[in-house]
């Protein structure tokens, strides 16, 4: 059969390279692609999609009917689709996905396949990003507008989404990688497609050993440099620990670079998180504590381990306080490169980490030696902080992006009054999001699943700018919705006691409670998704046809090519009859069913009447003001000070990344694509690394074991004395 297939496959090329297509053989390569694809020989499918393309002769619009057709079957009436790689319908989501907003919960397709929408690979080769634990992360190509996505596969789950995926959905912030869409297929499999992060791993640029053509000199050189990473780190930090999530795996390796240009990191990997408050991102839910040991070697908090009678055991119970913890070692490396804590194997770095906590002044020599002479004292204070053993003692991740050392580099703050423009379209979004609920959700699932290249990044830049600037109202990392109200109400009476306006605030008042209608999730806060769909519904954010056929697929539940009465009642769980009365109260005209594309094409891309005033979303700016600082406390004051004089200090520690750049060399055998056979050569290095007594201080075996991608601690052998790894 497979050779067949294969024939054909020849058999058409020939044909089409021979003469001018005919829709004879057009519909031949499109019934053989089908075929193809139905046997997820999609490297095959995509060599044939690649002669539909170069077919000479062959009319545009044949060609896009014929690739649209292909790679949408959300296009194919209902009657005609055979489920080849679809799912199958007993597999309902589970209830705790229907308890997901509505916005997230059409991130999960299940209806369509992975592979209806994306192609992996040119020619039969794929393009791998990186590999961990659960396999390697793809590079996808979206098939009808061909952006660029990472792609990772998950094994079969039996019941419900991994965890992961799960919470991975939840997440929505600028400094956390976006998880577009989840895919079920019918066996079981789940393809997660997040946003390519270009630019390569923090690892990676901070060992000198990127492939990744960076502009500029090398970003990590100076305090500086790296003090705005790591402020970037303690906002995503923040905002998963505010959803009451724990990442339980931060790293070097778990933050990547959006693209090669800038500088936005983005967290990835929540193959180790987990929930620790009862109900989703409510404080006041009950928090448990974890027990389970798992974690990176070198990054693992001393709670996570516990020592009875002399020997390793599980904690009495750890919270999220880990994962400050470990930022406060990726700190340490960054600047000094090296790892706080060592050993000749991860079980004894394990028991230095257990020990640390019974030390009289555990950091007393932490900082000794050339490498700390010329790091500031308030970064190695942020440090110590971070690294405090008792956990209650730590501080918050919250705390962290206050502290002086971060101070330093705060992008200038805007006063709320001056962010007149973004507030002004967050109301007309608002408006118009109350009046339509269809355009409501469309704009959310666009939202959370559009995909928003590097460049659009720089173009908003002014937005998620202010963004950032309002999330000082925002005490978990997401605009509190109430307190965004509150000090616009505070604003407008100053003002208007100031020099009444005859009413005139107020009313700006009245449309600014409009923004209510953005809280997709209805936990009175403003997440990033939910910010980018009201940045959509303002018009500000382009929409292109490729993004409306995402929506089709995703709403279009019968696959009739009809956004129907029907497919949003069942996506809304709400009967007709609400949604006929939210029909005949739409003042949109986005009237069921919507089958006319360009129509909804329109309404996503109405702008706002003052949008000519700007002809870019650019926040003015002459606007851009700082507000007054109230004088710090006299200590931090010193450490203020103190940072200033630091922060263009170089770091010293291009010794140590001389280590670390032969390690990720071993790294990258460990991580393969294909695990390798193991090299005679390596262990023979790795013997005489040990073997020549310098275990400790090996710079060679000292990287090689900080360089290993994970460990899970259970893998480890914890009697005291025989600190060996198990086979
Ligand atoms: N969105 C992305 N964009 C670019 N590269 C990525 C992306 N996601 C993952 N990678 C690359 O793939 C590697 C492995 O990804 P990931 O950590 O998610 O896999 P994993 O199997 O869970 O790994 P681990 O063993 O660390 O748990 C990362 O270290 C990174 O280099």
């Amino acid at each position: 059969m497979q050779k067949q297939q294969t024939s054909l496959a020849v058999l058409l090329r020939r044909m089409t390279g021979k003469f001018a297509a005919s829709s004879v053989a057009a519909a031949l390569l499109f019934w053989g692609m089908r075929r193809l694809l139905r046997k997820r020989q999609w490297a095959k499918a995509v060599s044939c999609q690649n002669i539909i393309s170069n077919v000479s002769g062959m009319g545009v619009s044949v060609k896009n009917v014929l690739v649209s057709t292909m790679t949408s079957f959300a296009g194919t009436p209902a009657s005609n689709v055979t489920h080849s790689s679809g799912v199958d319908e007993s597999w309902e989501p589970r209830a705790e996905e229907l308890e997901l907003p509505l916005a997230i919960q059409s991130k999960v397709l299940r209806h369509i396949s992975f592979y209806d929408i994306y192609s992996i690979g040119k020619e039969g080769k794929e393009e791998v990003l990186g590999t961990g634990m659960h396999g390697a992360v793809l590079v996808a190509k979206h098939r009808i507008s061909g952006r660029r996505v990472a792609a990772k596969c998950l094994e079969a789950a039996e019941t419900s989404l991994p965890e992961e995926v799960g919470l991975y959905l939840r997440l929505s912030h600028p400094n956390v990688c976006r998880l577009l869409q989840a895919f079920v297929e019918k066996n079981g499999e789940i393809w997660i497609c997040m946003e390519l992060c270009a630019g390569g791993e923090l690892f990676e640029l901070a060992a000198g050993t990127s492939s990744v053509k960076r502009e500029g000199a090398s970003m990590l050189d100076t305090e500086a440099r790296i003090a705005v990473l790591v402020k970037q780190m303690a906002a995503a930090i923040r905002y998963i620990h505010s959803m009451g999530i724990v990442h339980r795996d931060i790293k070097l390796e778990n933050w990547v670079f959006a693209s090669p240009a800038q500088e936005r990191l983005k967290l990835i990997d929540f193959g180790l998180a987990t929930r620790i408050v009862g109900s989703e991102g409510h404080s006041e839910g009950r928090t448990r504590k974890l027990t389970q040991m798992c974690g990176t070697c070198y990054y693992v908090a001393p709670e996570i381990i516990g020592l009875k009678n002399g020997t390793i055991c599980k904690g009495d119970g750890y919270a999220q306080e880990v994962d400050v913890w470990a930022l406060g070692v990726l700190i340490y490396m960054l600047v000094s490169g090296m790892p706080p804590f060592n050993g000749k194997n991860h079980a004894d770095v394990i028991w230095n980490i257990a020990n640390f906590k019974y030390c009289d002044d555990p950091l007393a020599d932490a900082f000794v030696g050339p490498r700390w002479e010329n790091v500031s004292t308030v970064c190695k204070d942020l440090i110590q902080r971070c690294m405090h053993r008792d956990p209650e003692k730590r501080l918050t991740a919250a705390g962290v992006q206050m502290h002086p050392w971060l101070c330093q580099v705060a992008s200038a703050q805007m006063p709320l009054m001056s962010l007149g423009p973004v507030l002004k379209d967050l109301c007309f979004a608002g408006a118009r999001m109350a009046n339509c609920t269809a355009l409501a959700h469309i704009c959310g699932s666009l939202a959370s699943t559009i995909y928003l290249s590097p460049e659009s990044w720089t173009e908003y830049k002014d937005y998620f700018m202010a963004l950032e600037c309002l999330e000082t109202l925002a005490p978990k990392g997401a605009l509190s919705i109430s307190k965004l109200v509150a000090a616009f109400e505070e604003a407008v009476a100053q003002a208007e006691s100031k020099s009444p306006s005859n009413g005139k605030t107020h009313v700006a008042m009245d449309s600014f409670r409009a923004i209510g209608a953005l809280d997709r999730t209805g936990d009175g806060r403003l997440h990033f998704f939910e910010f980018l769909g009201a940045m959509i519904a303002a018009g500000r954010i382009p929409i292109h046809e490729a993004d409306v056929a995402d929506v089709f697929a995703a709403f279009d539940i019968d696959r009739d090519n009809i956004i129907s009465q029907k497919d949003m009642a069942s996506i809304m769980k709400q009967d007709n009859e609400a949604l006929q009365a939210l029909n005949r109260s739409n003042s949109e005209k986005l009237f069921f069913p919507i089958d006319d594309r360009a129509t909804l094409l329109e309404a996503l891309n109405r702008k706002p009447e003052w949008a000519a005033e700007r002809s870019s979303p650019s926040v003015s700016a002459a606007m851009v003001q700082k507000p007054a600082e109230a004088a710090p406390h006299p200590t931090m004051q010193r450490l203020l000070s103190k940072a200033k004089l630091h922060m263009e200090w170089k770091v010293q520690r291009q010794v140590a990344f001389e280590d670390v750049r032969k390690a990720v060399k071993l790294k990258s055998l460990n991580r393969g694509y294909r695990t390798p056979d193991p090299s005679p050569t390596r262990d023979a290095d790795a013997d005489k690394d040990n073997s020549s007594g310098s275990g400790l201080g090996s710079p060679r075996h000292r990287i090689s074991k900080m360089a290993q991608s994970m460990v899970l601690l259970s893998d480890l052998d914890w009697r005291k004395g025989s600190h060996s790894e198990r086979a």
